[in-house]
């Protein structure tokens, strides 16, 4: 319709665009009509309008994603980038390297004008890093940013058939791969009490959580081991779940055993294994509700709140403060009640955030408070045990590095069916000698020691029944025959009277 480079006027335009309604003639009348009437300035844009319709469509689609969006960074810019560092290329000429103080590993960013090529679900899709010096010195830019800023963006270009496939599927699944792989390298960081006097008494402070405990260092029953990660993996699979069921989205844990067994190992193996921050709430520190409530708010999403020691430190009742004010008691604001700590856990506090743990550890299961153990209240009770020879293999492996057999495996796994070690103990023996035979003989001689001292406690045990049982005889003995004595009177009396 339009020839050469020349372009076209715009009555020339309107004309072709009402003959495309079908009168060439009425359009030519309306477009000569409207090219009097209309201004300069408007036939320009109905001009550049008309024009970007009638030029011929190039196939390929180009998707801009600018560093910022005014204000606010751009979410999938940020994701971009992440996601780039996945797909750098043997091609790939220059790449930016960095590396937080903080940060586990490198950060790398592709530099301007490199290219990568990625493909989704058969559609070839060319990236480009591009950049330009921000012009500033325009009068209407309302953010006033200095000149010569540096301005970055992604180009996406791919066949515009899927333009809906790229918008619908690819960009956010962008945003998910990008999101697990900050989580892969994000520092854990580990939550403790610290108190301030003076500003607001007592408040969270962070370090960063180092601790190297996995499920597959933990001296643990292959079967409970299993049983615990497919809990953790299908609790954070589970929003959408929890969310129609109506039920706050957290798991709360109890782990009970005898000290050593590896509680707190446990607590930082989860913690690494869901990348979960960990939250460790001393009560003891904690006198007031008020104080807790405020302490629960300020938990992020995505943690493990760990109660250790519940038995000992959660002696509630006794910090109510009594004191007399002449004759009457009254007993002051200063308290922490189960019940209060239990609201928080069950209640709302637990609706105010998603992807929560709770977990409590104990040595004394048998002492807790009914209301912690009722059901439904901690979802999982895990036993942490002695050292069993499924236990010590794993730690013979993390200490010592044997995976195979060694000779002396058969008598210590014979010990340690009838002896209670812990593997704690077991690990300070291995640590004691590089030298596998050396450490191994520690582990057997402590084995030794533990079950004489077993058996002699045992024997104890048993003398001291003995002895138990013929005081309880000699009792029994002088009752029956105070009884026969008695009865006697009484048949003597009877018998009298
Ligand atoms: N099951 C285990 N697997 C691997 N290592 C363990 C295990 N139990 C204990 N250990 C080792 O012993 C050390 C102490 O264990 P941990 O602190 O986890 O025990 P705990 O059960 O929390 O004890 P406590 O009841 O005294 O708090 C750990 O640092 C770890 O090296
Ligand atoms: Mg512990």
């Amino acid at each position: 319709m339009f020839s050469g480079k020349e372009l076209p006027s715009s009555s020339s335009l309107l004309a072709a665009y009402a003959s495309m309604a079908g009168s060439i003639m009425m359009a030519q009348s309306i477009a000569n009509q409207l090219g009097r009437l209309i201004p300069r300035q408007i036939r320009g844009y109905l001009l550049s309008t008309l024009n970007h319709f009638f030029k011929p469509q190039s196939p390929i689609l180009t998707l801009v994603i600018e560093e910022s969006t005014g204000f606010a960074r751009n979410q999938i810019y940020d994701a971009s980038e992440t996601y780039l560092c996945t797909k750098v290329s043997p091609e790939t000429k220059r790449l930016k390297i960095s590396k937080n103080p903080k940060g586990k590993n490198f950060t790398i960013k592709l530099e301007t004008g490199e290219e990568i090529v990625d493909h989704y679900e058969g559609i070839e899709l060319k990236w480009r890093v591009e950049s330009a010096k921000a012009d500033n010195n325009d009068s209407h830019n309302p953010f006033h940013q200095p000149k010569n800023v540096e301005k970055l963006w992604f180009e996406i270009s791919f066949h515009r058939n899927h333009k809906e496939t790229v918008l619908g599927s690819y960009l956010p699944c962008i945003l998910e791969k990008a999101k697990s792989v900050r989580e892969e390298e994000r520092v854990l960081k580990m939550h403790t009490l610290s108190i301030s006097q003076g500003h607001g008494g007592i408040k969270w402070e962070s370090i960063n959580l180092e601790h190297p405990a996995s499920f597959e260092t933990l001296a643990m029953e292959p079967d409970l081991k299993d049983l615990v990660i497919q809990d953790l993996n299908r609790f954070v699979k589970r929003k959408d779940f929890y969310k129609r069921v109506g039920r706050a989205w957290k798991r709360g844990y109890l782990l009970y055993g005898p000290p050593g067994t590896g509680k707190s190992s446990l607590v930082a193996a989860m913690a690494n294994h869901l990348k979960f921050d960990v939250y460790d709430l001393q009560l003891t520190n904690i006198m007031r509700d008020s104080d807790l409530r405020r302490l629960f708010l300020a938990i992020g999403n995505r943690s493990i709140l760990v109660i250790e020691d519940i038995d000992c430190s959660l002696d509630l009742p006794d910090r109510r403060q009594v004191s007399r004010d002449g004759d009457s008691p009254k007993t002051h604001d200063v308290q922490l009640t189960l019940s209060g700590l239990l609201n928080f856990i069950d209640g709302l506090w637990s609706s105010c955030g998603d992807e929560r743990i709770i977990i409590f550890t104990t040595n004394h299961k048998d002492r807790l408070d009914p209301a912690l153990l009722r059901p439904g209240r901690m979802d999982m009770h895990i036993h942490m045990s002695y050292c069993t020879p499924h236990g010590f293999r794993v730690l013979a492996a993390n200490y010592l590095g044997i995976t195979g057999y060694h000779t002396l495996f058969g008598e210590i796994e014979d010990l340690l069916k009838t002896t209670e070690i812990t593997p704690a103990q077991v690990a300070e023996q291995l640590l004691k000698s590089e030298d596998s035979n050396i450490a191994l003989e520690e582990v057997v001689k402590l084995l030794k020691r533990k079950k004489l001292e077993g058996d002699e406690l045992f024997d104890e045990g048993v003398k001291m029944a003995g002895i138990q049982e013929a005081k309880r005889q000699k009792v029994e003995k002088k009752r029956r025959v105070s009884v026969r004595i008695n009865g006697g009177r009484k048949t003597n009396k009877r018998r009298c009277s």
